[in-house]
């Protein structure tokens, strides 16, 4: 469904971020990407929509190649993926059901996107989507009166009403606590799969990533150092992504009676 063939991006000032990067993702298919920072995540998340224009190489999205779109059709490659930010993003002081249709800009024309004028079929899925996240109640609410988990419950209904075909998630839960990070990586896995979904996940919590994908690609200096399932993850793997890194700080720790507590931060 995606494909990667030899993406390279090199910065202006010189940084290779990306060193001819292959990666094939199937339909469906949610994919953690972990690695130490300055590894080229966020870099690769983003030459994927073109929020930053690759140097080089290919990028498939089903039969369409992106990397040399211009403008009307990449507007329309964008509405196949949605996209998910650490800081969510969302404009502070409209509500949480217009940031939620701010997702269909996508495909309203012109003029109804100036007047936010919406189908009320798509205020119909939103309030849907509001439902499914456990905020229906907050929809008239103001963006900025949200807690960070419910922002980023926000977020995602954002991406979904989209109606996307991939999901690229940047850091999901960087900005959360422990307790509400799971809960979203586990709504954003649950609607992933309800929805036959795929997603990348950039994400720093290695415990995390272990805990709800069944793939994962490390990076470090820019090209893929691993690629398999959570448990292929042992020490041995971990430093040769992390390096001198403490990569422990971001592993599973289980106590006596096989219950997960929290990850050391
Ligand atoms: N706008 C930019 N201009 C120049 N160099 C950049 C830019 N953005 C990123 N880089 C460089 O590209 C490399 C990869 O950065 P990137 O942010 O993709 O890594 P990352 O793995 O997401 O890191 P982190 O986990 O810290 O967010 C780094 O060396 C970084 O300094």
């Amino acid at each position: 469904m995606l494909k990667l063939k030899k993406l390279v991006k090199t910065y202006r000032t010189g940084d290779q971020a990306l060193k001819s990067i292959e990666l094939e993702v199937p339909e469906g298919q949610v994919l953690a990407l972990i690695g130490p920072s300055g590894a080229g995540k966020s870099t690769l998340i983003r030459c994927i929509n073109r929020l930053v224009e690759p140097t080089s190489g290919e990028v498939w999205l089903g039969d369409i190649e992106l990397t040399h779109l211009k403008s009307s059709g990449l507007r329309r490659a964008r509405r196949e993926m949605g996209m998910i930010f650490q800081e969510y993003a969302l404009v502070e002081r409209l509500t949480v059901m217009e940031n939620v249709l701010s997702g269909r800009l996508g495909y309203v024309g012109f003029w109804r996107s100036l007047t936010r004028r919406f189908p009320q079929s798509d205020v119909d899925e939103a309030f849907r989507l509001l439902d499914r996240v456990g905020l229906l109640a907050m929809a008239d609410k103001r963006a900025d009166e949200l807690s960070g988990g419910q922002r980023q419950r926000v977020g995602i209904c954002r991406a979904l009403i989209q109606n996307p075909k991939l999901l690229l998630v940047d850091e999901p839960t960087a900005s959360l606590d422990p307790k509400t990070s799971r809960q979203i990586m586990r709504l954003i896995c649950e609607l992933c799969t309800e929805r036959g979904l795929a997603a990348i996940i950039n994400i720093h919590d290695v415990a995390l990533a272990q805990m709800f994908v069944q793939r994962v690609v490390g990076l470090r200096f820019g090209a893929v150092e691993f690629d398999g399932p959570p448990e292929a993850l042992t020490p041995d793997v971990l430093t040769t992504i992390y390096g001198e890194e403490d990569w422990e700080a971001t592993i599973k720790k289980v106590d006596d009676d096989g219950n997960e507590i929290e990850a050391a931060e």
